[in-house]
């Protein structure tokens, strides 16, 4: 049974779509990377499995509980929410701050003190323990939220950008501790704007758009599909030993290319969206050159990562 699951999940706000029948199925011990760019609707979605937000239409479920106010107190007992933002929290110092929450989730006693001992040792958070949780850094306040979440040991963990905000080496340890928890077996929906953090991070991709779900697939399918679908987007390196601005003139000219620009000694050669033999199009470029007497020195198609692949299936619409 899969461990979240939307079908057909909509939600409008007056007139707005801001979720349109999102179908959704997360494994449990995914870790899956909700992509989109702002008001894409991944918030929305969050806060619905987290049991804050009332779809218009359509269901969500967690571990095949419908989510809504029949089961809301079974659902929230299963997930963990990390929200995008972090509360204010005066004169209450970190251990206050864990104790506070374990109480509202009925952990009481010897088995508090245990619990929030494991939480802030797992978070690396053992040495803030009485340190002013206002005090904290943005990156320690991230991790704290992540150990308030974890107290009562959820299967399921739903982040909603937690690395925003975070200055490199914060983003790193908060990375670090999220592959630690998805090793531990937890399921993990996060949310980000970065990318390519979500290919190191997650083994499984949705990307939102307008409120649709475009793609979903394991990172190697993402970047397969944004490679195979035509010659939108895709770039080759072309260079040849002299006459450079010749062999950009002859590229200009031949079918199916696009663009062609030249960078520093080499040419960036990008393929038309819809040309129908893409596929061939570098030995067709090769043969083209040497046809007319070009050395032709490198011609290698540029790498598609995540951030490409984003830009390619999501039609250039993102900011
Ligand atoms: N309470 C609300 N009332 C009206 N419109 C809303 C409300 N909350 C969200 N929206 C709109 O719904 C759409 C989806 O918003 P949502 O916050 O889910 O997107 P998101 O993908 O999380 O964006 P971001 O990356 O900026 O957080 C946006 O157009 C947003 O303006």
């Amino acid at each position: 049974m899969s461990m979240i699951q939307t079908i057909n999940l909509t939600k409008r706000y007056g007139e707005l779509m801001a979720l349109s029948n999102l179908n959704l199925t997360i494994e449990q011990g995914q870790c899956f990377g909700f992509i989109g760019p702002n008001g894409a609707g991944k918030t929305t979605t969050i806060k619905i499995l987290a049991t804050l937000l009332k779809p218009t239409w359509g269901e969500a479920r967690v571990d095949g509980l419908s989510v809504g106010p029949v089961n809301a107190r079974q659902v929230r007992s299963m997930i963990g929410y990390v929200p995008d933002f972090f509360g204010s929290y005066d004169d209450m110092v970190v251990k206050e701050y864990l104790s506070f929450f374990a109480a509202s989730y009925g952990i009481t006693g010897d088995h508090r003190k245990q619990v929030i001992g494991d939480v802030l040792d797992l978070t690396d958070l053992a040495y803030k323990a009485d340190a002013e949780v206002n005090s904290l850094s943005r990156g320690m306040q991230q991790r704290l939220s992540v150990a308030r979440v974890l107290l009562h040991d959820p299967k399921v963990l739903l982040l909603d950008e937690p690395a925003s905000g975070l200055d490199p080496r914060a983003r790193i340890e908060m990375r670090e501790l999220l592959k630690e928890l998805h090793l531990m077996g937890k399921t993990i929906l996060i949310s980000s704007h970065i990318l390519l953090e979500m290919a190191d991070l997650c083994n499984v991709v949705g990307i939102i758009e307008q409120g649709e779900l475009k793609f979903t697939g394991t990172m190697d399918e993402i970047i397969e599909r944004a490679r195979t679908m035509g010659g939108g987007g895709r770039v080759l390196t072309v260079a040849v030993a002299s006459k450079t601005a010749q062999a950009a003139a002859l590229l200009q000219q031949a079918p199916g290319i696009e663009k062609v620009e030249a960078v520093n000694s080499h040419l960036r050669v990008s393929l038309s969206p819809d040309a129908p033999n893409a596929h061939d199009a570098a030995p067709r470029i090769a043969s083209a050159l040497v046809q007319q007497g070009f050395a032709l020195t490198r011609l290698e198609e540029e790498q598609v990562n995540l951030e490409t692949a984003f830009m390619r299936l999501t039609k250039g619409l993102v900011q």
